[in-house]
């Protein structure tokens, strides 16, 4: 078996009018075990699509993907996506709901629906502790999360994808919108989940300096085809539309 635990073979996304051309043109790459690997490219180049296709959000048209060596198919996506967490644009969180809250939200599509109706066990509540806890969230527990700063509710957002113990984590523009500082205890988390627990990272970023830090590996998208594939250095001479 190979290291790779994600494989895209020539993926293909339906031609749109509206953009005159493919949304992925055969786009193939192969991401090995632990990888930290960053995916940049314009706005519309097709990022946030070939994220939410390595996840089965993303209907295509051609191609195939497999996660940890398994072929995606409607049989396999549900172990798959147990496999891989996903940090969504915005962080997708429930506003009026507490921290911890909404990280047991991610046990949700591992216990079966007759089980959430009697609450979430003492040890997912202790779990989800923990995890808010590693992620210098522990006093935050049990505020709303629309009272939480920005960088805070990305941390929940992470805690939440964590909560599944993926081996593999995707995010989608996880710092966009956030300060300086919750930027880098964003990327700081990212990171040390990377090195730390051994964690294959792939994230969509804007910024080429973050990019050349965080990123051992670069992924560029033009118009739904991959430009550039390898180190981040020099990012910023190359590509300083991304
Ligand atoms: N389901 C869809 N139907 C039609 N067009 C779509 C669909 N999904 C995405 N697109 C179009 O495909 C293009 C690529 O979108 P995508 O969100 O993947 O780009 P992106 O690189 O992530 O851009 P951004 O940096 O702005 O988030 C965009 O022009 C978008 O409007």
């Amino acid at each position: 078996m190979s290291n790779f635990v994600i494989e895209c073979h020539n993926l293909e996304k339906a031609y749109t009018a509206s953009l005159n051309r493919l949304i992925l043109n055969d786009v193939s790459c192969q991401i090995g075990q632990g990888e930290f690997v960053v995916l940049l490219g314009l706005n519309g180049a097709g990022k946030s699509t070939l994220l939410r296709s390595l996840v089965g959000l993303v209907p295509l048209t051609k191609g195939e993907i497999k996660i940890k060596g398994v072929t995606m198919t409607p049989r396999t996506l549900p172990q798959i996506r147990r496999d891989v967490g996903m940090l969504f644009q915005g962080g997708g969180l429930i506003r009026q709901l507490s921290a911890i809250d909404n990280v047991l939200c991610g046990r949700l599509g591992v216990r079966t629906s007759w089980q959430t109706l009697f609450g979430f066990p003492e040890r997912d509540r202790l779990l989800a502790m923990d995890l808010l806890a590693q992620l210098g969230l522990k006093q935050q527990a049990y505020q709303k999360t629309s009272q939480l700063s920005g960088g805070q509710q990305q941390r929940v957002a992470i805690a939440r994808a964590l909560i599944r113990s993926p081996q593999i984590l995707l995010a989608d523009e996880p710092i966009t919108g956030l300060d300086v500082v919750a930027c880098q205890q964003v990327m700081e988390t990212l990171s040390q989940l990377h090195t730390q627990q051994g964690i294959t990272i792939v994230t969509v970023l804007h910024d080429l300096a973050i990019a050349a830090k965080y990123g051992q590996r670069a992924i560029v998208l033009e118009a739904g085809r991959i430009v550039y594939d390898g180190r981040c250095e020099n990012l910023q001479a190359k590509f300083a539309k991304c």
